[in-house]
């Protein structure tokens, strides 16, 4: 043991008389340091559970969260590479959730007697220090599985080389990628047979309770409103708030309200006036809720007599479930997901130059396609976009304005609550066609064929495009159907100008690029 702290239990007040005792360093029990990174819950987090733990009764948990930069940084959060170690610059909407989350986990660890430390900085060095600062013994988070992976190598290296254990968890996907492979030990690149292959494994664990208490210690820690993560010159997040409740509790109430309510309807999942859906992406993306916790919740709604269509319903929810996990997995295979196509004939695609004020259109919504119109302004306003709209307005930005699916994939990474490493870039390439288990290129979203169908009545349009059918309505900045001409043409060029389709697509497979080339050990994070 480095060194350790001596408490008491008193969880009222942890910094009065705690921190003399800090002070004169009269410690006698293990000094346990969980990092939390995206798993902003109590429930069924094995890495909190494992150190509260290991301090047992008469030691110390202090429980950290870094604001990510990487070495040389001096802003927070960088635009991070594929071979970076620190995680991608959070985006606008992603920084107000996560303000949000972390108040929310710190009111929940105050009320069992802890407390959240905040630090930021390059988690290589603020993780070994902290350890340092505090004598911890032993430090324990949840494995990621994007590339800051990198940094946990470095930090697990560090600490164990500074005689501290480093534990990391299986906490934040029912699957961590190298479990679930092919025959031939490849990484799956078609949805179907990898979500089989998973429902094959053991049914996954039950969730862990929440931890009832923990026994903490004044430490040093950053003021959350000093990280400037809140809009304030314009506060544009009126309709985030009005919408979301970030945190676990808000979590699981969106849960509860799906079990009750949306389950039955989730067959209607297209249409987006309805809302069937759960609504739980931001919060599985920040990690408020377990798929553990999500997976025993919908099994004991099965196993309490759901039938026929609920039944139905429930596994396909599951599989929407299984896509996230599939996006980790390809993401985790080929790190450079967000820059690279997956298929590498799409690198001689010939986009457009962007006209600005098309891309200005698409984003602000005035495109004068209604369905369109609708989902942009309901990401602005909500920081959220129904799935099947995201994929009819990428499609429109891709195909019919040509534009590279990098400039929507980054607009979304700015705009969206649950914007995600894996499933962001890879939901993108999925619509352009670029990517593993893709929508063909010329499979192109008609958003006129596409409202009828499950917009029928209009509501959703009408919702968020009130002008529509009014004069003041704007004209369509394209015409549809000389834009889906335009798009195929440029499809076929691409294709033309290959020199051998067959071995195109052979090298499209992630499993044979470099990323899944590289030696990846799990155990080292
Ligand atoms: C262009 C585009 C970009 C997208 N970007 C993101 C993103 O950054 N983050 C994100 O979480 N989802 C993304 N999605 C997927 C999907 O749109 C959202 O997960 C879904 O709309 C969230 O609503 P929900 O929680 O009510 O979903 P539900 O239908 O209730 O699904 C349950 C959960 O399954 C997961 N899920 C569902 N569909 C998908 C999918 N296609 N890919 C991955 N996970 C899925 C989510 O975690 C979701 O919360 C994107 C889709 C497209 C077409």
């Amino acid at each position: 043991m480095i060194a350790s702290l001596t408490l008491g239990t008193d969880a009222g007040d942890p910094t009065s008389v705690e921190s003399s005792r800090l002070a004169e360093g009269t410690a006698d029990g293990p000094v346990a340091l969980v990092w939390l990174r995206n798993d902003l819950r109590l429930a069924d987090n094995p890495a909190l559970q494992a150190g509260i733990a290991a301090a047992g009764p008469r030691g110390t948990t202090i429980v950290v969260y870094v604001l990510e930069t990487a070495a040389g940084d001096s802003q927070v959060g960088p635009e991070a590479g594929p071979d970076s170690a620190a995680p991608r610059a959070l985006g606008a909407a992603s920084r107000w959730w996560l303000h949000h989350s972390l108040s929310a986990l710190a009111d929940d660890l105050g009320a069992i007697g802890g407390k959240l430390v905040l630090r930021a900085g390059d988690a290589a060095t603020v993780i070994p220090g902290l350890a340092a600062e505090i004598g911890a013994d032993a430090v324990f988070w949840n494995r990621r599985y994007t590339n800051a992976r990198n940094a946990d190598i470095t930090i697990k290296a560090a600490l164990t080389e500074a005689g501290c254990e480093a534990r990391s968890f299986h906490a934040n996907l029912l699957h961590e990628p190298w479990t679930v492979q092919t025959g031939q030990g490849t990484p799956f690149r078609v949805f179907t047979p990898y979500w089989r292959a998973c429902l094959a494994t053991p049914e996954p664990r039950e969730p862990l309770p929440a931890p009832t208490g923990i026994r903490s210690a004044p430490v040093h820690s950053d003021t959350l409103t000093d990280w400037g993560l809140l809009p304030t010159a314009p506060d544009w997040a009126s309709g985030l708030r009005a919408t979301w409740t970030p945190g676990e509790r808000g979590a699981h109430e969106r849960l509860d309200a799906f079990l009750n309510d949306g389950i039955d309807d989730y067959h209607l999942r297209d249409e987006p006036a309805d809302g069937t859906t759960s609504w739980l992406s931001p919060h599985l993306r920040f990690g408020e809720i377990s798929p553990f916790a999500v997976w025993d919740a919908v099994r004991r709604a099965r196993s309490a007599g759901v039938t026929g269509q609920a039944a139905n319903n429930a596994a396909k929810f599951l599989s929407e479930v299984g896509w996230r996990e599939f996006n980790t997995s390809i993401l985790f295979s080929f790190p450079a997901l967000r820059e690279q196509n997956v298929r590498p004939e799409f690198a001689a695609f010939p986009w457009a130059t962007p006209d600005q004020d098309e891309l200005a259109a698409w984003r602000d919504g005035r495109t004068g396609i209604p369905l369109v119109d609708a989902g942009m302004r309901e990401l602005w306003h909500t920081g959220t976009m129904h799935n099947r709209v995201r994929m009819v307005v990428a499609s429109f930005l891709i195909k019919n304005l040509l534009v590279d699916w990098r400039i929507g994939e980054a607009w979304f990474w700015d705009t969206l609550v649950d914007a995600d490493e894996a499933s962001n870039p890879g939901n993108w390439q999925w619509v352009a066609g670029s990517g593993v288990d893709a929508a063909p290129y010329f499979r192109v979203f008609n958003p006129e064929l596409q409202a009828k169908k499950f917009d029928p009545h209009g509501e959703y349009v009408r919702r968020w495009v009130p002008e529509y059918g009014t004069p003041s309505y704007p004209a369509p900045i394209v015409d549809l159907r000389e834009t889906r001409g335009n798009a195929l043409a440029a499809y076929s060029a691409m294709r033309a100008a290959l020199p051998d389709p067959a071995a195109s697509a052979d090298r499209a497979d992630p499993a044979a690029g470099t990323a899944a080339a590289r030696p990846r050990p799990p155990e080292a994070t």
